[in-house]
């Protein structure tokens, strides 16, 4: 039986992406192939990292339990989780509509073939989080409109190649873009104006509603 590296499991509003606000499952898978110097998870990076496995239909009892429909894996990198194609798999046959928050350096061909494909949340890692060579580009062309690309900005030189990036592979005529602040890193009013500066219609702030609602640290919620 297949069980999952689960550092945390929790039910609260997606506070990100297009389905902000909604009531959301969160499942937080351990480990991640980056090391982001933002990253507000790094405590479940690491292979040390307390978790308990848990089986499919143990978080299907969960979910089911908790009367949920949307689902976001996360972590960590949930898309090296092994056997996480398998998961996806069942939740989507479960009936669950299941959201994906990825890192953009993991290749998302054999998982947009999966018979219930799940929305993808990729973020492109922009230069000031150390991580940009990783990115996998080819990813782009698979994206479809449930999808999003996100942009973790931290500085005006990344909303810079933000734009490059999205004129470049036509990100709009797939799905949404999103621009999110480093939390605490950039004023978001810094965003806007660029925004408003260079007539990036086609993009969207996003700030993570959960850090404005708990304590920006607060795990579980
Ligand atoms: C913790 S990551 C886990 C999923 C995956 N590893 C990834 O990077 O997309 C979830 C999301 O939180 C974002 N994030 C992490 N730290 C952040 C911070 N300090 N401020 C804003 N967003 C942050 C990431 O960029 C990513 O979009
Ligand atoms: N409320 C809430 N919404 C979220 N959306 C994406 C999250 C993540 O950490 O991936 C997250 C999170 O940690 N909490
Ligand atoms: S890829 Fe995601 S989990 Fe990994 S370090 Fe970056 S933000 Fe954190
Ligand atoms: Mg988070």
């Amino acid at each position: 039986m297949i069980t999952y590296p689960v550092v945390e499991k929790f039910i609260s509003i997606n506070g990100e992406g297009q389905k902000a606000g909604e009531l959301a499952a969160f499942i937080r898978m351990r480990g991640c192939n980056l090391s982001c110097n933002y990253c507000d998870t790094s405590w479940a990076n690491t292979m040390d990292c307390p978790c308990e496995f848990l089986s499919t239909e143990e978080l299907i009892t969960w979910l089911t339990e908790h009367k949920i429909k949307n689902v976001t894996l996360t972590g960590g990198e949930p898309l090296l989780t092994k056997g996480i194609d398998i998961f996806i798999e069942s939740l989507g046959s479960s009936g669950f509509s299941v959201e994906i928050e990825t890192n953009g350096s993991v290749a998302l061909d054999c998982f947009h073939n999966l018979l219930h494909r799940p929305a993808f949340t990729m973020d492109y890692k922009c230069p000031d989080s150390g991580m940009e060579q990783a990115m996998c580009t080819d990813n782009f062309s698979l994206l479809l409109s449930k999808d999003t690309v996100k942009f973790v900005v931290s500085s005006i030189a990344d909303l810079e190649k933000a734009r490059t990036i999205c004129t470049h592979y036509k990100i709009a005529d797939h799905c949404p873009i999103f621009l999110s602040p480093v939390f605490g890193r950039i004023d978001p009013k810094e965003i806007v104006e660029y925004m408003i500066e260079h007539h990036w219609n086609e993009a969207r702030l996003q700030l993570q509603m959960h850090k404005f609602i708990w304590p920006p640290e607060q795990r579980g919620v």
